[in-house]
């Protein structure tokens, strides 16, 4: 995790530690003088001897306070850097993921995963490797070091502590671990039903499904309770524990001190400077065995988001050929492909030329977005051959092939932000084009109606749009765009006639000498393709235009047929 840092983060990482240890050290000191003090006080009983170290004492106190304060500075900058750049790190994996890996990860797991997971590495690296360096290791070193100016044996005493805390601390481990690794899964499971249910609002609504799905998250959510509590209560009873075992400590110590200065080998000071330090030499084991329970349970944390981070990557999005003067020419040779198991496109074989007009067609799950994502390299091939432009596309640089290519996708075209944005991604255009623009896809009146005309955010998914207003907007970014390949799939859906009609008629006439992939269900929209390829359970039965496919096909007169009857 820490390989990303940047050189001002790294810089922030030493001033945090070398602060930590200055602090302790004062700590440290400020004990050790607090000792000679009360030694000398009832050596000499003259006060004025006493003025320098009291002196001393008192700005050493005032500058560990000042340096705590000033850690304040460090600590915030890397607690919630880290907790921000590991989110970041989430969204830059998503921009590089495999397509059909992405598809397995559901929304909801995925959010919940990455916000626990970010916290798990922020606890990871701050709260305790940062932690170790800056605050115990020098509280431990400082503290063992003064005390061993006054007495080895308690050294050796020390460490029969520290050894029988390890023990205790490795049974409470393992019950944590069980527990935590199913609170996570019930967190996962309690966001993914919360979103859905967030997002569902109508097929919810009318399906009457909102008191199934609240009871559900109820009984997730008891348990959750449930096992948050057993976590805490066993946090807790350690350091009960562990508070009287230092006390015993303390009473030992107690003992064998006062022997020793009623004896004359040992002063009042010593034995209140050897008490105070034990608090500061167990402190730090407390609160490392609670940091090391912490740590291994946000491994687990940890792990659930990082089988994400690992999860594969597009390597062809920034790395092959680049296509340079980029037509648009597409050959499909036997291609096949998988979802897991289940054979989705059958020997699929295909040639389109720059410049047609090719519609896909087939019915529901024929494989027609599959065919088109294998085309985008979203997907990747079982075996075959896929050419761009005469180049096998699992040799060309993806993001370069994208900046010829306009897609509008199936799913929900539009994004959470401004119709503006939403037309023009890369900020080129005026305001006036966009309008111009707006008008071929019949949203010019109503986008000019709206309080904010081009800057009205259109919701999540474009959810303040009706279907038809998303798939013409949608229409608007692909002219603005003015890509040489433009596939569309599934465009029209939600148009009705008239408009469907209009704004395909100003797509064929502004995209010329480009080539259309166009995915329909109503066969009426692409009559005029200059060929279509007809789909069935993932094979390619036929291709020709219009009237060949009509004379020819059974299987496309059916279709034809039944549409005719549906519509009249
Ligand atoms: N992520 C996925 N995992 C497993 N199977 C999938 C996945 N996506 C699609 N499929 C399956 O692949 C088949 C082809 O789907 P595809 O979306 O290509 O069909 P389509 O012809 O575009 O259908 P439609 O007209 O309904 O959009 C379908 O049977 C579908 O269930």
């Amino acid at each position: 995790m820490l390989k990303t840092c940047s050189a001002h983060f790294k810089k922030m990482i030493v001033l945090y530690v070398l602060m930590g240890s200055v602090v302790q050290f004062l700590n440290s000191y400020g004990i050790k003088l607090f000792q000679e003090i009360l030694d000398q006080a009832v050596y000499t009983r003259n006060f004025n001897e006493i003025i320098a170290p009291i002196i001393l004492y008192g700005a050493l106190l005032a500058a560990a306070t000042l340096l705590h304060y000033l850690i304040e500075y460090p600590q915030t900058h890397l607690s919630t850097g880290i907790l921000e750049k590991l989110k970041i790190m989430a969204l830059t994996k998503v921009s590089k993921i495999d397509y059909a890996s992405y598809q397995n990860f559901g929304t909801g797991e995925t959010i919940k995963m990455i916000d626990n997971g970010a916290e798990a590495g922020m606890n990871i690296i701050h709260s305790f490797y940062l932690k170790i360096f800056h605050e115990l290791l020098p509280t431990i070193i400082f503290s063992l070091f003064f005390i061993s100016l006054y007495n080895m044996k308690m050294m050796a005493i020390i460490a029969i502590g520290y050894i029988l805390l390890f023990l205790f601390n490795h049974i409470l481990l393992r019950m944590l671990y069980r527990i935590k690794s199913s609170l996570l899964e019930r967190q996962e499971t309690m966001s993914r039903f919360s979103i859905r249910g967030f997002m569902e609002l109508v097929v919810f609504r009318l399906n009457k499904r909102y008191k199934q799905e609240i009871e559900r998250l109820n009984r997730t959510a008891q348990d959750i309770v449930t096992k948050s509590t057993h976590i805490q209560m066993i946090h807790e009873a350690f350091f009960a524990l562990f508070a009287l075992f230092v006390n015993i400590i303390k009473v030992f110590v107690l003992i064998y001190g006062i022997q020793d200065v009623i004896a004359g080998k040992s002063t009042i000071g010593v034995v209140i400077a050897v008490l105070l330090f034990i608090d500061q030499v167990y402190t730090p084991i407390a609160i490392f065995n609670v940091l090391f329970v912490d740590y291994k349970l946000n491994r687990v944390t940890y792990a659930r988001m990082e089988r994400f981070l690992q999860a594969p990557e597009d390597r062809n999005l920034d790395q092959g050929i680049e296509l340079n003067g980029f037509k648009g020419n597409i050959d499909f040779y036997q291609v096949q492909f998988d979802y897991d198991t289940t054979s989705i496109l059958n020997n699929v074989t295909f040639s389109i030329k720059q410049g047609e007009t090719v519609a896909i067609i087939g019915l529901s799950g024929s494989g027609k977005s599959t065919l088109v994502k294998l085309m985008l390299g979203l997907l990747k091939k079982k075996s075959g051959q896929i050419l761009i432009d005469d180049v096998d596309i699992d040799r060309i640089k993806l993001n370069h092939l994208y900046d010829h290519v306009s897609y509008i996708s199936q799913e929900s075209p539009i994004f959470d932000a401004t119709i503006r944005e939403n037309i023009d991604l890369g900020h080129r255009l005026t305001d006036e084009q966009i309008i111009a623009i707006l008008e071929t896809v019949h949203l010019k009146k109503k986008v000019l109606r709206l309080p904010e005309q081009l800057d009205t955010r259109v919701g999540e998914r474009g959810m303040k749009l009706s279907g038809g207003e998303r798939q013409r907007l949608a229409f608007a970014r692909m002219f603005a765009q003015q890509r040489e390949l433009v596939i569309l799939d599934e465009p029209v859906s939600a148009l009705d006639h008239i408009t469907e009609n209009s704004i395909m008629e100003h797509l064929i006439k502004v995209c010329r000498d480009k080539t259309i992939i166009v995915v329909a269900h109503r066969l009426g929209t692409i009559k005029d393709a200059d060929r279509i390829l007809l789909m069935k359970n993932g094979s390619l039965v036929d291709e020709g235009c219009f009237e060949e496919l009509l004379k020819r096909s059974e299987y496309f007169k059916q279709l034809w047929e039944k549409e005719r009857n549906r519509a009249s």
